[in-house]
Formats: C-alpha cells, sequence, structure tokens
C-alpha cells in the first residue's frame, strides 16, 4: 500500500458461460409464453373444461415461479479473500470476534457433539485473547453444562496441541476420524502428543456418558464447582432462572491459561431465563440474549452464529471472513458474510437431496451477484452494529478497536450477575427487541427474515464457499425429519412473504429487483404445492377418461412443451453433475423435491392459514442429530426411512398408488388394443407424466409391499393410502 497501488483484501470473480445461460433462458421463456398461449386459445370448447381452466392455473404458476428462480441464476459471482494480506496488514490490530453456539435439546443434541463444536472454534487460528465462545443451551441441561466444564478443562491441551501441529479439522472428534482414513501423522513427537491428547478425550468422553447414562453429574464433580449451584432453584426446561458462568477468562486466575501457559479464549455457557408465561421465541430470542450477554462480557465487534451440530472444518475462517469485513474500499458497507454449508452426513448419493447442492453452489454465488446472499442461520459472520439494528449510512467507516466495555473494572462475578438480567425474560418488555433490534420475532426462520431486513436498511452481505468448507454440519437421516424441516422452512418463509417485512414490498425500492425475485423464489416455497398436486393428480386421472390435457404429438404446439421439458431437465441434470453431484443424486433430489412439494409444502401452506385465523402458534421442530444404529445402516446403504405413519407420509404414499392405479390401467388398455395405442400418441405427454411419478415413486412401492425392515411403511399408512387411491381411481373410471 506504501506505493499508492490499493491491492484489496478480496477479490471477486465472475461466473463463466453468462451469455450461454442467458440466451438459453431467453428461449426458455419464449417457449413458456408459448405454453401459456395454447392454455388460453384452448380453454374453450375442449372436453374437460374445468381440469383446463386448473392447467391454466398450474402453468402460469410454474411459469411465474420459474421466473422468480432465474434472478439468482443471471450473475454468478465467486469471491477469494486474501489472508496473506490481512496478515501484514492488520496482524496486531484484529478486532475481537465473538461466536455464538446454539443448543436446544440434548436428548436429539447429544452432548458430545456441542463440546466438539465449541472446541473447533475455540481452537480457531486467530489471537486467544480476541475470541469469546458462548454457547446458549436452551434446554438448560445440568449435563451440557458438565460437558462443557469438562471440555473448557480439556481445551487447555487440545488448543495448544492442535495449532502447534497445525491440525485440520479442529474439532477433536472429527480429527480423531479423520485420521482413520488419511493415516497417522508421521512426526513421532506429535504421534506421541496426540496418543495423550486421546486419552484425554477418551477419559472426558466416559465421564459425559456416564453422566448422561446416570441422568445427572455425579456427586463429586458437581461439589468441584461452585457453577452448580445454579441448578438449586431449577424447575425444568421451561422454567428456570438465568444460569451463568465464565468458564474461562483472563480474570480468572485458575482458568486463564492453557498448559503452555498461553491466554486461552473466553468461553461463557449461558441458559437464558424461562418462565412458562414468556414466549421463548426460539432461536431468535437465544441468540438476542447472547447479543447483550456478550456485549457486556467481551463485545466483539464481530459475531460469528453456529448452530450446534456445525462445527469448524477450516480454521481460517475467521481471517477469510475478516478479508471481507475489512477491506478498506469495500469492507465498511459488508454487513454480514454467510459461508456455505455443507452437510457431512449427506450420503453419496444424497438420498433426501438434503445438500442443497444447486442452492450451495449456484443460487447463492447469484444471490451474491444481487447485492448478496442471504442470512441462513448458521455459518454466518455477522458485524455486531448491523444486528443491533444500525442502518447503513455512506458515512460509516470499520471502527475496530473502539474501547472495551464499561466493566473492565469489574470482577468476575460482578460481571457474571449484571449479565444474567440481560438475559431475562422480562427485559425485552416495552423495547424494540425482536423488532428492530437483533434477531425478529414472529415465526421460526428468523434467519432469512433478519437478514432481508438488514439488507432492506442499506448494507451488503456476501458469500464465500471456501475449496476447503469452513464449516460442517448435520441433515436429517429419515424422510419424516426431511419432510418436517422443510415444513418448517416452507412456512416460516411464507409468513415472511406475508409479513411486514415481506421481499415484495418492503423490499421495494431497498433492494435490487433481482434481490428482491430471488427472496420471492424462497419465501413462496409452499404455495408451489397446488400446482404440484394438481400436476401430479388431474392429468393421470383424465387419461382414464381418454381425456387429453396436452396437445398431440403431430400439432405444432407440441414444440413448446417439448422444449420446456427437455431444456429444463437437460440443464437441471447438468447443473447438477457440475457442481459435483451424481446423476442417482439428481434422480433422488427430484424426487424430493416432489416429496416435499407434494407433502411439507401443502401443511406448511394449511398451517400459515390457520395461524393467520388464530387457531394455532407456531412452533420450531427441532431436527434430530442423532440416528438409531440399524438406521444408519440403511442409510449407508441409501435406502429410504420411513419408519413412522403420519398424514404427510399418507399423502405422498396415496399419490404414488393412484398413479400406479393410473398407469396400469393405461397399459391394460395398450395391450387389450381398446384403441389403446392410438389413445396413447393422443395423450403422449399424460402417459409419460404418469409413467415418470411411478417410477420416481418406486421406493414407496417397495415400502408399502416388499419390505421387511424397521424403515418400511406402516401397515396401517399402506391400508389407508391403498383405500384412498383405488375409491378415488374407481370413481373416476365409474363415473
Ligand atoms: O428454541 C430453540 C430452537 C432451536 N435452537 C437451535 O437452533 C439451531 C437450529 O435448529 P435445527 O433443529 O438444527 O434446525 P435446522 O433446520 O437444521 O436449522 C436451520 O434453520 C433454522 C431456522 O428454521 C435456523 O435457525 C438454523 O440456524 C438453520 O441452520 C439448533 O442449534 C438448535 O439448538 C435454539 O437454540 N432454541
Ligand atoms: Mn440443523
Amino acid at each position: 500500500m506504501g506505493s499508492g497501488e490499493y491491492s484489496p483484501l478480496f477479490e471477486t470473480r465472475r461466473g463463466r458461460g453468462r451469455f450461454i445461460y442467458r440466451s438459453f433462458a431467453i428461449s426458455l421463456f419464449v417457449a413458456i409464453c408459448f405454453i401459456w398461449l395454447y392454455r388460453v386459445c384452448h380453454i374453450n370448447g375442449e372436453d374437460g373444461k374445468w381440469a383446463w381452466f386448473g392447467m391454466l392455473g398450474a402453468d402460469l404458476w410454474f411459469g411465474f415461479y420459474w421466473l422468480l428462480t432465474q434472478a439468482f441464476r443471471w450473475n454468478l459471482v465467486f469471491r477469494q479473500p486474501f489472508n496473506n494480506r490481512l496478515y501484514q496488514r492488520y496482524e496486531n490490530r484484529l478486532p475481537k470476534v465473538d461466536i455464538f453456539v446454539c443448543t436446544a435439546d440434548p436428548d436429539i443434541e447429544p452432548q458430545m457433539m456441542v463440546i466438539n463444536t465449541v472446541l473447533s472454534v475455540l481452537a480457531y487460528d486467530y489471537p486467544t485473547e480476541k475470541m469469546s465462545v458462548y454457547l446458549s443451551d436452551d434446554a438448560g441441561s445440568e449435563i451440557t453444562f458438565y460437558a462443557l466444564l469438562e471440555a473448557s478443562k480439556f481445551a487447555k491441551h487440545w488448543i495448544p496441541f492442535s495449532k502447534r501441529f497445525k491440525v485440520e479439522p479442529r474439532s477433536p472428534a472429527a480429527y480423531f476420524k479423520s485420521l482413520v482414513s488419511s493415516g497417522y501423522p508421521n512426526d513421532p513427537i506429535q504421534n506421541k502428543k496426540l496418543a495423550a491428547i486421546k486419552t484425554l478425550y477418551d477419559e472426558m468422553e466416559r465421564r459425559i456418558e456416564d453422566a448422561i447414562k446416570l441422568g445427572g453429574v455425579p456427586k463429586e464433580a458437581r461439589s468441584k464447582h461452585m457453577g452448580f449451584s445454579q441448578w438449586d432453584s431449577y424447575c425444568s426446561r421451561r422454567d428456570h432462572d438465568t444460569i451463568l458462568q465464565i468458564l474461562l477468562h483472563k480474570k480468572d486466575p485458575n482458568n486463564s491459561k492453557d498448559v503452555e501457559g498461553l491466554v486461552l479464549p473466553t468461553l461463557v455457557y449461558l441458559a437464558r431465563q424461562k418462565r412458562p408465561q414468556y414466549f421463548h421465541n426460539f432461536k431468535a430470542g437465544a441468540m438476542n440474549s447472547l447479543l447483550r450477554v456478550s456485549s457486556n462480557i467481551s463485545n466483539g465487534k464481530i459475531i460469528l452464529n453456529l448452530d450446534c451440530d456445525m462445527y469448524s472444518n477450516n480454521s481460517q475462517s475467521i481471517r477469510d471472513a475478516l478479508c471481507f469485513f475489512m477491506d478498506e474500499e469495500k469492507g465498511h458497507e459488508i454487513a454480514y458474510v454467510q459461508f456455505s454449508q455443507t452437510f457431512e452426513n449427506a450420503t453419496k448419493n444424497d438420498l433426501y437431496g438434503c445438500g442443497l447442492i444447486s442452492i450451495a453452489e449456484v443460487e447463492f454465488p447469484g444471490s451474491d451477484g444481487c447485492g448478496g446472499p442471504l442470512y441462513i442461520g448458521s455459518g454466518c459472520f455477522h458485524r455486531r452494529d448491523t444486528l443491533m439494528g444500525m442502518k447503513f449510512s455512506d458515512q460509516y467507516r470499520n471502527n475496530w478497536n473502539s474501547e472495551d466495555n464499561q466493566f473492565e473494572e469489574a470482577s468476575l462475578q460482578e460481571l457474571e450477575e449484571k449479565s444474567k438480567i440481560l438475559a431475562s425474560c422480562t427485559y425485552e418488555e416495552n423495547t424494540q427487541w425482536g423488532n428492530e433490534i437483533g434477531l425478529k420475532y414472529g415465526g421460526p426462520v428468523e434467519d432469512v427474515i433478519t437478514g432481508l431486513y438488514i439488507q432492506c436498511q442499506g448494507w451488503k452481505s456476501l458469500y464465500y464457499n471456501p475449496p476447503r468448507k469452513g464449516f460442517l454440519a448435520l441433515a436429517p437421516t429419515t424422510l419424516p425429519q426431511t419432510l418436517v424441516q422443510h415444513k418448517r422452512w416452507s412456512e416460516g418463509d411464507l409468513q415472511i412473504f406475508l409479513s411486514k417485512y415481506s421481499p415484495a414490498w418492503y423490499g421495494f425500492g431497498r433492494i435490487s429487483l433481482g434481490l428482491q425475485m430471488g427472496y420471492c423464489a424462497y419465501c413462496l416455497w409452499a404455495p408451489n404445492c397446488l400446482a404440484t398436486l394438481y400436476y401430479s393428480i388431474i392429468p393421470s386421472l383424465y387419461l382414464l377418461k381418454g381425456i387429453s390435457l396436452f396437445p398431440k404429438m403431430s400439432s405444432p404446439w407440441f414444440i413448446p412443451f417439448a422444449y420446456v421439458i427437455i431444456g429444463e431437465t437437460t440443464y437441471n441434470l447438468l447443473e447438477f453433475l457440475l457442481c459435483g453431484g451424481t446423476f442417482q443424486g439428481w434422480w433422488n433430489e427430484l424426487r424430493i423435491w416432489l416429496y416435499k412439494r407434494t407433502s411439507s409444502y401443502l401443511f406448511a401452506c394449511i398451517d400459515t392459514i390457520l395461524k393467520l385465523s388464530g387457531f394455532s402458534n407456531s412452533t420450531f421442530t427441532i431436527t434430530a442429530k442423532v440416528t438409531e444404529k440399524d438406521a444408519s445402516k440403511r442409510l449407508e446403504k441409501e435406502m429410504m426411512e420411513f419408519g413412522t405413519s403420519s398424514p404427510m407420509l399418507t399423502i405422498l404414499a396415496s399419490l404414488a398408488m393412484l398413479n400406479l392405479f393410473c398407469f396400469l390401467s393405461v397399459v391394460k388398455d395398450t395391450i387389450l388394443g381398446k384403441d389403446g395405442l392410438e389413445a396413447c400418441e393422443k395423450m403422449v405427454l399424460q402417459v409419460l407424466l404418469c409413467a415418470f411419478l411411478v417410477l420416481i415413486n418406486l421406493p414407496i412401492y417397495q415400502a408399502l409391499f416388499l419390505r421387511k425392515d424397521n424403515g418400511k411403511l406402516p401397515t396401517s399408512t399402506t391400508i389407508k393410502s391403498t383405500t384412498l387411491a383405488l375409491a378415488v381411481f374407481l370413481s373416476f373410471t365409474f363415473a
């Protein structure tokens, strides 16, 4: 910089092949217009007029929705930070960083997983005196506290070890696991230290597992730490005082240094106060308590937010993120840096489509090109100022080293007591918390709406997808869990669309049109259920009546349909393969796409309507992060896990059965020669659609009739779905 030459801390590269993609998209849009035209022209005078009206509606919706999804494919950008420049210029002036980890249910979010996440971030390659880690425990579990206490002791060994030997990843469990496949280090000193560390880890794990088995912390351990006394007044998960303990802090004479005498990061346990009469606002409530408590204890200017299952896989992530924030030219405009989310447990062909790879590899770089990605809850670095509701102004400048908080002089105990008040149920009464300050309340998708609001205040955000992934998380491992997660997301997103902060109206004029469209594409996931359900029921049923709802193969109108179907399918497949997916993975994703739309989204719509009319309240079903043993064996074999009966599965099974009946009936007619072949020609698209639905539903038929294991669909579902499908089929055949 001395030479007057400005060398930025990060670089932006545009995606390749834009011209080709845009030409393709425009041609596809023309074809869609022809389809619309065809529908409008043929609506009168055809048999089955009402069915035709429905088809028009569905095609209008699909076309419109497709248009929305183009926004994030129009202009992809990719970011590259320059870590070494950051080091040269700012190593002694790095800002303080606070890291928030959230957990809420020890039964489905095991303590060992939680502390591994905590340890992975404690060991970041970053000056320890500038780092503070907070664990928010919405279950207020004594055993989780015990586990964190144990982790704080283990950290004294783990941090110096992992830094000295530059190990990756820095979650101990993941590191030990990686050694099994990648081999042990060659360095004999490291190996010796490793053996010692592994023993310490195993002992820690045993103590924690024992406490879990026991259902409580052993008396002896309990008596050794004052912190446990905070549970004396604890009633239940939903009813307890604030529990706050600073476990590691530079002022604590016993807990300030690691085994090599270097200062440790600050580590804090927080269970905010809960009372049954106060609604706790799920994760947003937890995050807001963390924001206040941390402002008192460390007041880091940058905040990293992580779910408890998302460990750091790359010790450089803080530095990477800071390259964006600290860039002298553009850094001050950036409110948050969202890292890509990668799922460690996704199977090779991603059976449940949880990898969301086209989102991570295409849509998010595309959103970055429109002004910045969405905030998606985990793996995101925020500027504290913006989370606190600050609006962007041209005068805003980075100022990392404004002095410490007001309690610098206080003793640790005073600090704890003062901070506890900030996490009480009543603290937020009559304040803007949850509205203009902090994460937004009101729905189960607090992250997206908060990010949107920040962007509407004039800030930019940025997406970073590093070659060595920054974070690894766990995706759901059964079909019902996947569907429930997507129900929560699509419901929350729809509520955002309908809220005061809707991307459609609040966003208007505040964010770019592209970003508005992209947000709408996510927020309108749920309404897709109507058109998709229509397409998976009506054309198949009309086959039975011999009524055609699509153009004949010999008609010129056939061309736009064929172009859209073949073009979009080929493009989708290519995109998926280029993002590193497999063919089978693409097929699996297509299936999940269908299942989400016909079940999760349907229930999301219904629940949103019930909520709007005051009949139900928001819920947040936490995703389980443990898989039973025989279920995980089936997962390895990529066998779909159903297991329970639920209304969502009944719908999926009924649709599958209905299409099977329709398809068999067509096959029968063709074979019996009841002008079958001719009818087939007339209705080729309808027959193909029905055949496709049967093919993609193969795992359901297996689960209904062939499988014997515990992951199959229960007999009650078989009976219900078959009866229902048969009733519809028969009434349509003979009506
Ligand atoms: O009352 C609650 C409920 C949840 N959580 C935590 O929130 C996180 C996310 O919950 P999870 O069940 O894993 O949901 P996912 O669908 O996997 O999470 C995604 O979607 C959520 C919004 O629906 C966001 O909050 C998450 O950050 C985002 O990763 C977990 O760490 C939970 O411990 C709380 O702290 N308090
Ligand atoms: Mn999760």
